[in-house]
Parts: structure tokens; C-alpha cells; sequence
């Protein structure tokens, strides 16, 4: 099943495909397979989500769909071109089109810098007559507005930092967006208000989305599609409403049992 990349609703265009992508780290006894044989394809104006426990492999997907990290195996395509190994050349020109949300991800900015310091790399990507309307409109799109370039880090809580994060991924734009544990630093009802940025994304911009989580809770809440890893390998994928409401692997079965206890501790 899993290895059927047209798994799915049928319909829309497939701006991403993964054929048997793999990835393994280290030599010899050390060897650790993070991904094993991964097929699947994203569908323009579509929210795919991959769930799985801390440690199935969900990262490494993300690296790898992003060009950060070569696979070890398989080939990647977008918009049916061969994205496998890419140049630096043509690494950069596809994050123009495929652009990234990371958890954490002030952790790597210097505190003292202001916001506009810290957009100003994206910035530089526009020419000089879009980027502050671009800038504008992105934040427009996470609920914000200019006035909070001239603020530190430090003066943001952790759900304000996130959107900054995303309208800093879509100042560029992307045709394919990809949020790893985007909401991990959000309380539930800004988290409620993240994922809601993210469909409306989809719905007005027509942005594709590929947003990873452990919470299948949240994917299922958010994705037209869902895929399901366990250990590295990809156990089940399909329709969000089937995975719910007719899970076929005993692990989807076992996650979407959680779900009650997950949000009772939240
Ligand atoms: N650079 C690396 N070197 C060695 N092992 C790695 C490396 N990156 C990931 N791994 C291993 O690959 C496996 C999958 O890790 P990955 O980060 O993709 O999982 P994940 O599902 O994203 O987990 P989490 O939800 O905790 O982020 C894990 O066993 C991890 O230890």
C-alpha cells in the first residue's frame, strides 16, 4: 500500500513525488536506518500531514523533501522534475519554491537582533520594490503588521516567533510549504489558530502544505491527507477521513487511541 505514491484522492496535480526515498546514517554496527522505502506524492493545493512517534523519521523526511539532507535512496520530483541531487545553483532556485518551517526556530537567531534584521536574508531574495509590500502581505497572512519589525525576540511569545517564522517563509511565496512541528511552542488555542493559517493558505493562496507532527490529532484536524510512520517506514496513507474513521495498521490504530489522553494533558 504504501508504496503507491497515487494512494489518495485522485484528483489535483502532484507538485512532489517521493519514490522509495531511504535514509541511513552512520557505518557498520552504528548503522541507523532513519527512512526505509518512503513513497508517496503531495497534490498542488493540498495539506498532507505526516504523523508518527518522536524518532519514526518524520525529520528526515522534511530534509530530505527540502534538499538539507541527500537520500540515501529513492528519487524526489517537483513539478516532474528530478529534485534527487540538486547543485547549490539548483538548490537555491527551489527555495524559491519550496520554503520551511522549523521547530525552535529562534533558537539559531542572535537575540539582539530586531525583526526586520532577521527577515532581512528572505528580504534580500525580493527586489527591493516587492519586499515590503511582500513583507506586509505576508504578515497580513499570520494576522500581524509592520510594527512588529522593530521588536526583539525576547519581546515576542513563542506563538508570535512562529508566525513571524511562516510569514518569513511565505514572503517568498513558495508553492510548497513544509511545517515541522510548527506549533510544538503554542499553547491549544494558538495552536488552533496556526493550523487555521495553514488551511487558509491552502484556500486562498492555493499553497500546498506538508506539515509533520507526532499529535495525529492535529493532523487529522488539518489534513486532507494523512501519512502514518512507524520506525522509518511508512505503515499506512490515504484520505484523512479514512485513516480516522477506518484505520488499517494496528499503529494507526494505537495513535488514534491516544488521542483523549493527549488532550486531556494538554
Ligand atoms: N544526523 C543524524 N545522525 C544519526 N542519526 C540520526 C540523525 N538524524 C536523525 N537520526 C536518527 O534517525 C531516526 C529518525 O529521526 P527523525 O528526527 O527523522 O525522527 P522524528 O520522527 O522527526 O522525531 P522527532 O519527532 O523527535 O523530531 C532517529 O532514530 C534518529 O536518532
Amino acid at each position: 500500500m504504501s508504496d503507491d505514491p497515487s494512494t489518495g484522492s485522485g484528483h489535483g496535480t502532484e507538485i512532489f513525488t517521493a519514490s522509495g526515498i531511504g535514509r541511513t546514517f552512520g557505518s557498520g554496527r552504528n548503522q541507523v536506518t532513519a527512512v526505509e522505502d518512503v513513497s508517496f506524492a503531495l497534490v498542488e493545493k493540498e495539506i498532507t500531514t505526516i504523523v508518527g512517534e518522536s524518532g519514526s523519521g518524520k525529520s528526515t523526511i522534511a530534509r530530505m523533501v527540502l534538499g538539507l539532507l541527500p537520500v540515501s535512496s529513492g528519487t524526489m520530483t517537483f513539478d516532474g522534475k528530478d529534485v534527487t541531487k540538486l547543485s547549490t545553483a539548483a538548490r537555491i532556485a527551489y527555495w524559491r519554491d519550496v520554503q520551511a518551517v522549523f521547530q525552535d526556530p529562534f533558537s539559531s537567531f542572535n537575540q539582539f537582533f530586531t525583526v526586520r534584521r532577521l527577515l532581512n536574508r528572505s528580504l534580500r531574495m525580493l527586489d527591493r520594490v516587492s519586499a515590503k509590500e511582500r513583507l506586509e502581505e505576508a504578515l497580513g497572512h499570520v494576522g500581524m503588521d509592520l510594527s512588529v519589525l522593530d521588536r526583539f525576540p525576547h519581546q515576542l511569545s513563542g506563538g508570535q516567533r512562529q508566525r513571524i517564522m511562516i510569514a518569513r517563509a511565505l514572503m517568498l511565496r513558495p508553492r510548497l510549504l513544509i511545517a515541522d512541528e510548527a506549533t510544538s511552542m503554542l499553547d491549544a488555542s494558538l495552536r488552533v489558530n496556526i493550523l487555521n493559517v495553514l488551511t487558509d493558505l491552502r484556500d486562498e493562496l492555493g499553497m500546498t502544505v506538508l506539515f509533520i507532527t507526532h499529535d495525529i490529532g492535529q493532523a487529522c484536524y488539518l489534513a486532507d491527507k494523512v501519512l502514518v510512520m512507524e520506525k522509518g517506514i511508512l505503515v499506512e496513507q490515504g484520505p484523512t477521513d479514512d485513516v480516522i474513521f477506518n484505520p488499517q495498521h494496528e499503529y494507526t490504530q494505537r495513535l488514534l487511541a491516544d488521542v483523549p489522553r493527549l488532550h486531556e494533558s494538554a
